[in-house]
């Protein structure tokens, strides 16, 4: 917990709260249905939280605004994103339904109540947001062929509406074909060398009506 507020300080108490339950929440599912490695759970808040709010680092999403996470599995990076921005409306989507039980357990124990789940292939997904993100689902031409159509038209943010996805290692073959991609790499915002060679990838895309 203390790896949270070394890189985000300001954060209310309620939202210390509900970062702190994330760890017994977790231990306690992961018992029951696994949706997070043994490892992994033991650096719950490193490799999943702190991770997953790289995202929060390269963006501030604004109240009132739609966030969807594709193949969200145990929540990540829904949750954390969720816990950060809770005035924007989050949908958590995921094909395997026992990885939502999971979700919506924790929610419901954390009280947050601006989080919806879906359980679906994202190709079904009717709706438009402002951002979707994502976390080790797919490589990045089938996860642009699932989501176009989803970007809302109206921007809200000084960023392009588009994707946000956290993504590891070298990444110039899987984007060579999208030249307006940004590479935020996560050293520039975190000195643990868990995330050497880990970024968030934003790729813009225009809203197909
Ligand atoms: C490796 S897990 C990653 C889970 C989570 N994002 C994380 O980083 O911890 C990939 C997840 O994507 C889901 N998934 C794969 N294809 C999907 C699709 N077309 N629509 C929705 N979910 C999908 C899988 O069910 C699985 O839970």
């Amino acid at each position: 917990m203390q790896l949270i507020l070394k890189y985000f300080p300001d954060l209310s108490e309620d939202q210390i709260q509900q970062f702190q339950k994330l760890e017994s929440l977790y231990q306690d599912w992961n018992l029951k249905i696994n949706v997070v490695s043994r490892k992994d759970i033991d650096e719950l808040y490193l490799r999943h939280v702190l991770h997953s709010l790289a995202i929060a680092k390269v963006i501030e999403f604004k109240a009132g605004s739609k966030v969807m996470d594709v193949g969200t599995g145990g929540g990540f990076p829904g949750i954390p994103l969720a816990i950060m921005f809770p005035e924007t409306q989050f949908h958590l989507v995921d094909s395997i339904a026992k990885k939502l039980k999971v979700v919506d357990e924790v929610v419901e124990g954390l009280g947050l109540t601006n989080v919806k789940t879906t359980h679906t292939r994202v190709e079904e997904i009717n709706d438009t947001y402002d951002f979707i993100v994502s976390r080790a689902v797919a490589a990045m031409p089938t996860f642009v062929h699932w989501v176009k159509g989803k970007i809302a038209k109206t921007q809200n943010h000084n960023l392009k509406n588009g994707i946000l996805y956290l993504k590891g290692g070298d990444l110039s073959e899987e984007l060579k074909d999208y030249r307006t991609a940004t590479l935020y790499d996560l050293t520039e915002f975190y000195s643990e060398p868990f995330f050497e060679t880990k970024k968030v990838v934003h790729l813009p895309m225009k809203f197909k009506g």
